[in-house]
């Protein structure tokens, strides 16, 4: 018998166990195992329409499953970031109110929850006026409020320019490192999101394959299903993990060479503008 704190801690947030969704006769997904343990990240990737986010409200208990089971750890806290909000533009509202649609916070909860994600300066602004990366902060800032076990972000970088993007993915990496919550990721863009990620479960109806970044990166079924855009990705991911880094800060390369830095023409790098924001986003695997 397992010491109660242990079982707690071991227990995923949630588990999905041969889960379906059936509407008007028709599967939108089917046979989904799928879970997600505490201070995990793990990502939905896949084609529009493949069912990530029925997955994800389901796994949360906004939507019920046709057949299969969800169980989540009992008292568990979720915030979640949808794809789309009901929001209507056409009335004024500063962030801080957008903090408090649903719930009342108090000044300093609020003031904590946007210090925390870099947007305090923010609280007073229209949300109509901020850019997307900004508004996706405070979405986050707003899901953090009640201090969730399970963080669900449905495309997180919607109306993010690349540089934005890989900084909220820092910025979530930081967020599962610094409160253990788990963390599950929904996206269709390939790149950044796989090197920030444990676990990256390919959706397409069902689940057509699953693994570390690498090992999906480099499956056949995800090739098929992306062709020449997995490339990229691929790519990416490789140039991602081609080093490893040593604890003193040292650099051991592929070859097994040791240099005190990576050196940008040094041949172990993919050539990519981004090469070094992608390679410190905040959970990145590092090889090793
Ligand atoms: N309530 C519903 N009733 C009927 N069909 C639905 C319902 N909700 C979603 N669908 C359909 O289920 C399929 C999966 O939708 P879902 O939103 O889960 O996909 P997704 O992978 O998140 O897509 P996207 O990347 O476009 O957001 C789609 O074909 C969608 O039209």
């Amino acid at each position: 018998m397992q010491p109660p704190q242990q079982q707690e801690t071991s227990q995923p947030l949630v588990r999905l166990s041969g889960m379906g969704v059936e509407r008007d006769g028709r599967w939108l997904v089917r046979g989904v195992d799928l879970s997600i343990s505490a201070g995990e990240i793990v990502t939905l990737i896949g084609p529009n329409g493949s069912g990530k986010s029925t997955t994800a409200r389901t796994a949360i208990g906004i939507l019920k499953p046709s057949e299969g089971t969800v169980v989540q750890r009992p008292g568990l806290r979720v915030g979640y970031v949808p794809q789309k909000l009901a929001i209507d533009w056409t009335l004024p509202l500063t962030v801080r109110r957008l903090m408090t649609l649903t719930r009342s916070h108090s000044k300093d909860e609020i003031h904590a929850a946007l210090d925390a994600v870099g947007a305090s300066h923010l609280a007073d602004a229209q949300v109509q006026a901020l850019s997307g990366g900004e508004f996706q902060r405070a979405l986050l800032a707003r899901a953090m409020l009640g201090k969730p076990d399970l963080l669900v972000l449905d495309e997180p970088v919607q109306g993010v320019d690349f540089s934005g993007e890989i900084a909220l993915y820092e910025l979530i990496g930081r967020i599962r490192n610094e409160t253990g919550c788990g963390i599950l990721l929904i996206s269709h863009d390939l790149h950044v999101v796989m090197a920030a990620t444990d676990t990256v479960v390919c959706l397409n109806g069902h689940v057509c394959c699953r693994g570390t970044p690498k090992t999906v990166a480099s499956s056949p079924e995800y090739m098929r299903l992306f062709g020449a855009r997995a490339e990229g990705a691929l790519a990416l991911y490789r140039h991602s993990h081609d080093h490893t880094h040593l604890p003193d800060g040292r650099v051991v390369h592929e070859d097994g060479s040791i240099t005190d830095h990576c050196h940008p023409h040094d041949g172990h790098h993919h050539h990519h503008d981004h090469h070094d924001h992608a390679h410190h986003a905040g959970s990145a695997p590092h090889a090793g």
